[in-house]
């Protein structure tokens, strides 16, 4: 099959650490604007798959094709460039700085016409930072001290702070840990907006959350898929229920 349909194409990955496989010859599609969420017991190797992707860890073998572009041999600064944003689950935010000056900060250099206007630019960061704001609920926020935060608010900020550089691809760990029940609402519906133009893959615990989100699960179980599709079926799943939601 071409592979070219997909905005992710993770093939055969593996990863060896001193001869343990944390992943293990993993195959796995993401089409555009799919939300994926990756479940699993502790240690199936969700994470390591998330560091293979942003570049953090070299692979062992097998190949992670962007738009086509192969990424296991680039450097993790070249894989952002490339439009692929990660978060990890302690948010990385400026207590000092207002959420404004956070998301001003996450614009990317660099970006649009050499010599443009100053002016021109300062509009188009402008005009950024308050669509995103909007989409990560925090217009009325932008003023604040980013230390004054809620915690949800905070792991709010760090997902708008990627979205300012319009990455394709975002994966995030746990975005929901430690949220109250209201947070995580707002969060999956936070999260069901902002895959409308790109995609995203999850890591994610929560069963009902999961389930509000994910378009398709994968399970992972000792670095291989137990189990893959949308979530009626893989609750089903009988090896699943055995390894992991039985528990
Ligand atoms: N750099 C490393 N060196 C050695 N072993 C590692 C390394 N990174 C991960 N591992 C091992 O790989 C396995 C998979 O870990 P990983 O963190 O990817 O699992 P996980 O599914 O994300 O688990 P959790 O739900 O607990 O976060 C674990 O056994 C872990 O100890």
């Amino acid at each position: 099959m071409s592979n070219t349909d997909f905005v992710l194409a993770v093939e055969d990955l593996t990863v060896s650490f001193d001869g343990f496989k944390a992943v293990d010859s993993l195959t796995m599609y993401i089409d555009k604007n799919e939300l994926r969420v990756l479940v699993g017991p502790n240690g199936a190797g969700k994470t390591t798959v998330l560091d293979l992707i942003c570049g953090k860890t070299k692979s062992t073998a097998g190949s992670i094709k962007f738009k086509n572009t192969e990424l296991t041999k680039l450097s993790e600064h070249e894989i952002v460039r490339s439009g692929v944003g990660r978060k990890f689950q302690n948010p990385s935010i400026y207590e000092n700085l207002t959420v404004y000056q956070n998301l001003e900060v996450s614009y990317p250099k660099g970006r649009g016409v050499f010599g443009s206007l100053t002016f021109k630019r300062t509009q188009e960061v402008e005009d950024r930072v308050r669509k995103v704001a909007a989409d990560i609920m925090l217009t009325e926020f932008l003023e604040m001290e980013s230390a004054l935060l809620s915690h949800g608010q905070k792991q709010w900020l760090e997902i708008g702070m990627l979205l300012m550089q319009e990455p394709e691809l975002l994966m995030l760990d746990e975005p929901v840990a430690g949220m109250s029940a209201k947070e995580r609402d707002q969060t999956a519906d936070l999260l069901n907006r902002i895959c409308q133009n790109r995609s995203v893959i999850v890591i994610e615990h929560d069963m009902e959350f999961v389930k509000k989100i994910a378009h398709k699960v994968t399970v992972l179980h000792q670095g291989k898929i137990l189990a893959e599709g949308p979530m009626e079926k893989v609750q089903a799943d009988e090896k699943v229920i055995e390894v992991y939601l039985g528990h």
